[in-house]
């Protein structure tokens, strides 16, 4: 019997799965969330049904890592850390140099280091967690799983911006995309609820946690999806503005007597449904604000809404129909309401959610109404499983 844990870094949160291998059974899980914000949360399910759960600020990535290292021990899930033989992490780029996972070393390191301006939010604070593993399993199997690899044979047509050509020949300036990992296996397990070949259908997959993005699926491969040459383009999310026109970054700069940079920074931070409603990135907080009233909250969750559709409208066209509209990731999966205003707008091609259905948190269910064309489908996302698998696979190679 051996141990493989994976590791998610999202911008929000870090979550792991402790996995038995090759069983594959989760003998431990855990969130630590609202990671930045002033209180952060962590929960943590381990044993035969024992939970462990409490209020704490995580200031940083780092400082969730750390954490978890802690309670791994402290909670007794593991007596010594090296009961853990393989380590999977989630890298969100891989640009134009890893199209498939790689096993760390420290030239993979170096290069997932380069690679932070593609993923100014991630990557740096993926390191971090690669690094803090590696301290304390030296002699562990670690793997790096990158969430560009699944758009990375993307259609030309939609990978290449209207730009120079010579800006992608030189520079590898392409839309990259994000959320590989979580997009395909839910594309997977789609075809799986629809009782079809993932090859013959035509699926619309919305992540939507913190970090939010929207990919059309044809032939079972990324055909186009809403994050661009970093995870700060497509829709509005947590933080970052999603798209905007490049025009703004300079003119807001000399408004403001700052550099490109800053303003770069200012999208991935400080915009958003934060930056909108001026009161918070999590989607709850901006909920129970704008049920109060606040006008700008309820601007916030509109434009929010509005982003989504307009995406999943295009890559409808784009696709020629659609079987499928799968809902993921922490707003994806538990928010009932966002899943029913998105069917609502989208009555007009067949879609709708049974309300009954719909009424639900994180559990995998087909949410259609009776005569629903396009089905909907909840999908919670498991990107840690897709981790232990690849590490698996290049285990064995
Ligand atoms: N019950 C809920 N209703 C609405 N939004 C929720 C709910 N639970 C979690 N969320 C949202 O999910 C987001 C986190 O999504 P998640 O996919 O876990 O994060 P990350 O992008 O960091 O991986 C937060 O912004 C939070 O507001
Ligand atoms: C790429 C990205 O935005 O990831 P997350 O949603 O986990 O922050
Ligand atoms: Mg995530």
């Amino acid at each position: 019997m051996s141990k493989t844990i994976a590791i998610n870094a999202g911008s929000s949160t870090v979550k792991f799965k402790l996995f038995d291998m090759p069983s594959e059974a989760v003998i431990a899980e855990g969130n630590l969330e609202r990671i930045g914000l002033e209180m952060g949360h962590a929960k943590i399910k381990y044993g035969d049904g024992q939970k462990h759960e409490e209020d704490t600020p995580f200031a940083s990535h780092e400082v969730a890592v750390e954490y978890l290292l802690h309670q791994l021990k402290n909670l007794g899930i593991v007596a010594d850390y090296n009961e853990i033989d393989a380590v999977g992490h989630r890298i969100v780029a891989g640009g134009e140099y890893f199209k498939d996972s790689a096993v760390i070393d420290d030239k993979v390191m170096e290069q997932i280091d380069a690679l932070s301006e593609y993923a100014p939010l991630h990557n740096p604070a993926e390191l971090q967690g690669i690094k803090a593993f590696k301290e304390v399993l030296p002699d562990a199997f670690a793997v790096a799983v990158f969430d560009t690899s699944f758009h990375a044979d993307m259609p030309k047509m939609n990978a290449l911006y209207s730009t120079p050509y010579e800006w992608y020949e030189k520079f590898g300036a392409r839309r990259y995309g994000a959320h590989g990992t979580s997009h395909r296996y839910v594309a997977t397990r789609a075809a799986e609820m629809l009782g079809k070949p993932l090859e013959d259908l035509k699926l619309i997959t919305c992540h939507i946690g913190a970090g939010a993005s929207v990919t059309a699926i044809k032939n079972g491969k990324s055909y186009d999806t809403s994050m661009g040459f970093t995870p700060l383009a497509g829709v509005t999310m947590a933080t970052r503005s999603g798209d905007v026109d490049p025009s703004m970054v300079n003119f807001v700069a000399k408004k403001l007597n700052v550099s490109g940079d800053e303003i770069i920074d200012m999208l991935n931070h400080d915009s958003g449904l934060l930056g909108i409603s001026g009161v918070s990135s999590d989607m709850r907080d901006v909920e129970v604000e704008a049920n109060n009233g606040n006008e700008r909250a309820k601007l916030a969750l509109d434009i929010n809404l509005n982003r989504v559709v307009k995406y999943i409208g295009s890559y409808m066209a784009e696709l020629g129909g659609v079987d499928a509209v799968v809902f993921t990731a922490g707003v994806g999966e538990n928010d009932a309401n966002f899943r029913k205003q998105i069917a609502d707008q989208l009555a007009f091609v067949g879609m709708g959610v049974d309300d009954e259905k719909n009424n639900v948190r994180g559990v995998e269910r087909d949410i259609s109404s009776a005569d629903a064309k396009v089905k909907a489908l909840l999908i919670p996302t498991d990107e840690e499983l897709m981790i232990v698998r690849d590490i698996e696979r290049l285990r064995n190679k």
